[in-house]
């Protein structure tokens, strides 16, 4: 693969990030990478969480999961680097991969369909 890191420490540019992704799910907000996967029931969310959970284990880097009903929010960062890695996408591809195969459908943006609780306002 060609090297696609914008900077030293491997942070890339969200316009990076997105061309690397390759799949309309993902939106780059306050430098993280942001999807909304509705999910439609609680229980497929929760299955859905919990198959991402396998695949950060085994790459060994970790997505922030909000799961709601009836979406789940995912959210990639490199903390040690404060940006976004080669990492986060890998991740990001195959959570995309991952939504695909339970037949979830990402909204569009990274829109939620829930208002944000009292504490992000
Ligand atoms: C040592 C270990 O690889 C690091 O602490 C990993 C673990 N999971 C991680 N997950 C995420 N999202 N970002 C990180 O920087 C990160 N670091």
């Amino acid at each position: 693969m060609a090297d696609t890191a914008d900077t030293a420490d491997g942070r890339m540019t969200s316009e990076t990030f997105l061309a690397e992704v390759g799949t309309p799910n993902w939106s780059v907000v306050d430098g993280r990478a942001r999807a909304v996967f509705a999910t439609g029931t609680f229980a497929t969310g929760l299955h859905f969480v919990a198959l991402v959970g396998e695949r950060a284990e085994a790459a060994g880097h970790h997505p922030d999961l909000e799961l709601r009903y009836p979406e789940v929010v995912v959210s990639l960062v490199t903390h040690d680097v404060g940006g976004l890695t080669t990492k986060d996408v890998r991740l990001a591809q195959e959570i995309s991969t991952v939504a695909a195969g339970l037949g979830i459908q990402a909204r569009a943006a990274g829109a939620s369909a829930v208002p944000p609780s009292p504490a992000e306002t």
